[in-house]
């Protein structure tokens, strides 16, 4: 029910299939059928959008890839011009709405959790050593007032964030919340430079004039929490 999730089968587990797998062949737990990808492919179907019905994947193995929207199928970018979940749950969209908005950047995959912690040792022992992570070394950041600590995931990592100086955005972090907690998720765009000004002009405020170098040697910028669900959102430069 999530873009990129098949909408049929347990998240996850349609796509990708295992690189060995004959490709023509329906997963077993893909009910998406070449009938109706071919069907998605040439407009006909209501609420296409350019996605498989079935799978909800712009790349289906089961449809041509003569009609992918530009930017459909680059590993981990989602074109802006995506319905909404909601729309795309009834495949209401038309394809007037598809050209309606132009995709000036993408959203990408998810970068970071970001983790406030009190005691940044114990914390990198809990995830080293109790759950058998690999972390990294403390990496100080005077700039953005933090130590850091990256638990490598394989397909995300955990950032775990340490007040350094007397003006860390962690520190009052901490303060509110002894025991520490979630702090940021951390999203990659293609241009963080045009999502800033998209996301300016739908009242999304920024937390910076401009986009920091951030802990990846990225450009990053924070978007208010209080404008996202309330959740801190770092947007990072793919
Ligand atoms: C290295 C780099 C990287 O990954 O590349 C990093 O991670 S640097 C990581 C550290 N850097 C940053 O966090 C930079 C961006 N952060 C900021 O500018 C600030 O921390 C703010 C998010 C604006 C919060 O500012 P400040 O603490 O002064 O204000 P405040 O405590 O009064 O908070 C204002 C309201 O936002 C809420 N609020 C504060 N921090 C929040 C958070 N992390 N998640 C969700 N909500 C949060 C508060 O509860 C409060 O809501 P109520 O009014 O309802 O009580």
């Amino acid at each position: 029910r999530v873009l990129g999730h098949c909408l049929r089968a347990p998240p996850l587990s349609c796509f990708p299939r295992p690189p060995q797998a004959p490709p023509p062949a329906h997963s077993p737990s893909c009910l998406c059928p070449g009938s109706l990808c071919k069907l998605v492919a040439s407009g006909d179907e209501a609420g296409s959008e350019g996605r498989c019905v079935g799978c909800r994947r712009y790349r289906c193995p089961w449809r041509s890839e003569a009609s992918d929207p530009p930017g459909a199928g680059i590993p981990g970018l989602f074109s802006r011009v995506q319905t909404p979940v909601a729309a795309g749950r009834s495949f209401s969209t038309s394809p007037s709405q598809h050209q309606a908005s132009s995709p000036v950047w993408k959203l990408g995959r998810l970068n970071h959790v970001a983790i406030a912690v009190p005691d940044l040792e114990k914390a990198s022992s809990f995830y080293r050593d109790v759950l058998g992570a690999q972390v990294s070394e403390a990496v100080p950041l005077p700039e953005h007032g933090v130590s850091v600590v990256f638990v490598n995931l394989g397909n995300t990592k955990m950032e775990l964030l340490h007040p350094l100086g007397s003006d860390s955005p962690i520190a009052g972090f901490l303060q509110k919340n002894k025991a520490g907690g979630m702090h940021h998720v951390c999203i990659e765009v293609d241009n963080i430079n045009a999502a800033v000004m998209d996301l300016k002009k739908q009242k999304i405020r920024s937390l910076s004039d401009e986009a920091k170098i951030g802990a990846h040697g990225k450009p990053v910028i924070f978007l208010h929490p209080k404008d996202c669900g309330g959740v801190l959102v770092e947007l990072e430069q793919a």
